[in-house]
């Protein structure tokens, strides 16, 4: 480097003591500093100087621990390299630390140690006289051949690497522009050396002693090229392309591993058998030919990237997914619909009408194996199985399964990816899910697709739009991939709570298939057939270490649980599981305690034993002194010590035991409710007040229900407090839906309103064991209302005998399980005045009641 000889460097320089790296004349290298030292240098003398001269600093390489960089003279190196400093870059992340960033001008000698602190300034000898040999005749004749050697050997390793890479093409022609006797310097700091080495280079003043020690290096690296090379044979040609070379870092190094030409030639030696099998895998991939025809050009850049590019990464990524992709990759269905239809009985009690229409659709594939679409979505409360089906039906077809959870999704890109020049892009689930799974028709169970959310970045549910469209999907674009993929072969089944929140367009892809709630008995038998002996299972369980009765499982239903699937059922097994868990291992510790007197003896003793005595409830195993009898029976009394006092109680005949509370029925995203409705009356101006949270079509029918009776309070002989058929006449009234924190709306309460307040204003209790549902209108009319099998289901959950609902609903009857219909008396009311004979005993007569009226006479 000619600068060298242009520069006199001054008597006194200030020292950066660096830890990791040598420095030589003629390369430049990034170095962080940290220590306080080299920070106090960088700020007083680099940030503070204006002259060039203030910018030339001593670069020491300090062999001594990087903790003391404060030690004296002894500890320093004798011989550094002056350096001048070109970026001094700040930054307090992670810690307070400076980059700086300096190019070897020259060698010099510490003469003398003026100071150490703060930092370290040293009186300095110029060793390099770089002036003196500017041509080749300078040399003499040993050190002309010396350096014709070197020129030879740094040639030959240059040759070996790829000429159309810009940067080592650039080397090549600096090596014929560059003087002899800098050489040895540049080509140390460039080729793979360790630190002794380029120690020992900077220590050889001697120009004869630097060529003779850098000849060795040099052929070192010759010749382990030529072994990758030979180990690389077959695929020569591509492999001197694929070394790159980064002219950024060509001359220094930052980080603790140094930058070297045999670094990145065992970096990319490794890197570019993988880019090689990489393109292999693209080749055999069977990827379709606008897929294949991306890949091979994205392939193709990313040979000629330098590693250090975030881009490489990027394309690299985008490659592997490309191939890992199964474009042509599938399962052979297997349909047989006899063993469908047992394996779907098998997996699940009841739910008819769902595998009924599960069985026909895989029929249907059957037949007609490329069948497009339609698109099933089982609609229902949570925990009643739609997920569980939804697995079986991959099951039954022997495909893969994917459940993509869609709750809470508000970004579209989580279905379709982002584009690639994103930082942090990548594919969307689906693409993801068929990486995953690696075939191209597994189930996909869009789960909860009515909890999409909306947000600023795209609404999703419109991006699934083109994922569910039969017509559409064959040609699926993922952002990220950019290329269509084929997801015409991929079954989707979507599960939801309600339909409600489904956007119109996504609904109407889809088939929707309602899964109502479960009854008890039903609730019984899914517990007894799966719940229990999969809770069993996962504890470690065997039944003949617990015995849970049917009166059990009915306590733990209807006193444990209040909900239209089994998920809570089955957490509480799983509680009564983990109890009985504790005792089984607490007994197998004292079994040698056990008293042989009152033990039976071994298994076989133990079948013999009828039920009754063999079982011994769990509140007695707890006595700690002696171990559990087994099966631990779980009677009432274990079920109160493992699940604590019953959550419900029924308490529907004490809420009804003064005038002005009628029972009605509601539908809710989890399944049917009861629902009392409270009314009173006080001194007032006529006003009505609502509370329970209720939604505008609420309020309005409880305008309706008000008007409707004070047009027929003569009829009905409803009077105010006063007397007055004017029922708002000096009277306010207050109308209050219990669970006030849960916002009601719809106009199914209309007939439970007017009940309410006949009831109110009649002063007659309504019957305690009836429930209704139904919208009114201004005439006394009863209009259908929907959801009539969940709310019936709720009314026999909570043990009500009869039910009152508008007589269009009439057909909804077919859909409810004979047992509960059994259970329960049906009212159909076409207008208001039904529902009121239905609501009260004995009817409610237009009779007037002796003791209201006598204040008229
Ligand atoms: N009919 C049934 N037979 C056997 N097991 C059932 C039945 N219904 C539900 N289960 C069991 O109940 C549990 C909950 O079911 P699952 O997760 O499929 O509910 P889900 O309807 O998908 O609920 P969500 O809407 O909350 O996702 C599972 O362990 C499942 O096996």
């Amino acid at each position: 480097m000619d600068s060298g000889s242009s520069i006199q460097i001054p008597g006194r320089l200030p020292l950066l003591l660096t830890h990791e790296s040598v420095l030589l004349p003629g390369s430049t290298m990034r170095t962080a500093v940290d220590t306080p030292g080299n920070m106090q240098l960088v700020r007083s003398r680099l940030l503070k100087g204006t002259s060039l001269k203030s910018t030339i600093i001593g670069v020491i390489p300090n062999t001594s621990d990087p903790a003391s960089d404060s030690e004296p003279l002894p500890a320093l190196h004798r011989i550094g390299t002056a350096a001048l400093a070109i970026q001094v870059v700040g930054s307090n992340w992670p810690k307070p630390h400076y980059t700086l960033l300096v190019t070897g001008l020259c060698r010099f000698q510490i003469v003398q140690l003026l100071k150490d602190k703060p930092f370290p300034v040293a009186e300095v000898q110029q060793l390099d006289r770089l002036e003196q040999f500017t041509s080749k005749s300078d040399f003499n004749e040993e050190l002309g051949e010396l350096s014709e050697q070197l020129y030879k050997y740094a040639v030959q390793l240059v040759e070996m690497l790829d000429m159309s890479i810009p940067a080592v093409s650039k080397l090549r022609r600096l090596l014929d522009s560059l003087p002899r006797e800098s050489l040895p310097d540049i080509l140390t700091s460039v080729i793979r050396t360790t630190n002794k080495e380029k120690l020992q280079i900077l220590d050889a003043v001697g120009l004869e002693e630097r060529f003779k020690m850098t000849i060795p290096l040099l052929v070192r690296q010759i010749e382990g090229l030529k072994l990758l090379q030979k180990t690389r044979k077959p695929k020569q040609d591509d492999d001197r392309k694929l070394v790159a070379f980064r002219p950024s870092r060509k001359i220094g190094q930052m980080s603790s591993r140094p930058f070297s030409l045999d670094n990145i030639e065992e970096e990319e030696g490794e890197d570019s058998d993988d880019i090689f099998m990489l393109e292999k895998k693209i080749k055999t991939s069977s990827m379709p030919e606008q897929a294949l025809k991306v890949c091979t050009k994205e392939i193709k850049r990313l040979k000629k990237m330098p590693q250090s590019m975030p881009e490489y990464a990027l394309t690299r990524n985008y490659l592997e997914l490309m191939v890992e992709l199964p474009w042509n990759k599938s399962t052979t269905d297997r349909l047989d619909i006899r063993a469908a239809r047992i394996l779907l009985d098998n997996d699940h009690y009841a739910m008819e009408k769902l595998k009924k229409r599960v069985l026909e659709y895989l029929a249907v594939r059957q037949l007609k194996s490329n069948l497009k679409g339609p698109i099933l979505c089982f609609v229902g409360p949570p925990g009643v199985g739609k997920t569980s089906v939804g697995r079986s039906v991959a099951k039954t077809l022997g495909r893969e399964f994917y459940r993509i959870a869609l709750g809470g999704v508000c970004d579209q890109s989580d279905i379709r990816g982002h584009r690639r020049t994103y930082v942090g892009s990548m594919p969307g689930r689906i693409i993801n899910g068929l990486r995953t799974v690696g075939v191209n028709n597994p189930v996909f169970l869009l789960d909860e697709v009515d909890k999409l959310g909306k947000s600023l970045q795209g609404d999703p549910a419109a991006a699934l739009l083109e994922v569910l469209d039969p017509e559409q999907n064959h040609s699926f674009t993922d952002h990220y991939l950019n290329v269509a993929f084929d997801l015409s072969q991929v079954l989707f089944i979507a599960t939801a709570n309600t339909t409600a929140t489904i956007s119109p367009a996504l609904l109407d892809r889809m088939e929707v298939i309602q899964v109502p709630g479960y009854i008890q008995e039903e609730k019984l038998e899914i517990a007894h057939r799966h719940l229990i002996p999969k809770q069993l299972e996962q504890h470690g369980l065997t039944p003949q270490q617990i015995q849970i009765p049917q009166e059990t499982t009915l306590q733990i239903i209807n006193r444990y649980t209040r909900e239209a699937g089994v998920r809570s059922l089955e957490r509480k097994f799983g509680a009564i599981c983990r109890a009985v868990a504790v005792k089984v291992a607490e007994g197998a510790h004292k079994e040698n305690k056990l008293d042989c007197s009152e033990a039976p003896e071994g298994e076989e003793s133990k079948e013999h034993i009828s039920e009754d005595t063999k079982a011994e409830s769990i509140h007695k195993a707890a006595d700690l002194a002696l171990p559990p009898e087994m099966p631990i029976l779980i009677d009432h009394h274990a079920l109160k010590d493992i699940l604590g006092p019953p959550m419900y109680e029924v308490e529907v005949s004490e809420r009804l035991s003064q005038p002005g509370v009628a029972i009605g029925l509601a539908w809710t995203p989890l399944g049917g409710e009861i629902m009392f409705v409270e009314a009173s009356r006080m001194d007032g101006e006529g006003q009505l007040t609502l509370t329970g949270q209720l939604g505008d079509v609420m309020k309005e029918s409880a305008h309706l229900a008000i008007s409707w009776l004070r047009s027929n309070a003569k009829k009905y002989y409803l009077t105010n407090a006063s007397g007055s058929f004017d029922l708002l006449d000096n009277t306010d009234i207050h109308l209050h839906f219990p669970a006030g924190a849960v916002t009601k709306d719809g106009p199914s309460a209309g007939v439970t309103i007017v009940t309410c307040l006949a009831s109110l204003f009649s002063g007659r209790l309504v019957r305690s064991d009836v429930a209704m549902t139904g919208e009114i209108t201004l005439r006394g009319l009863v209009l259908p209302v929907g959801g009539i099998k969940d709310k019936v289901l709720a009314a026999h959950r909570a043990g009500l005998k009869t039910v009152i609902i508008p007589k269009r609903n009439e057909k909804d009857l077919e859909e409810i399980p004979i047992n509960v219909k059994e259970d329960l008396n049906f009212f159909m009311a076409g207008c208001l005045e039904e529902v009121l004979n239905a609501a009260f005993d004995g009817g409610f007569s237009a009779k007037p009641r002796l003791d209201l009226v006598n204040s008229k006479l």
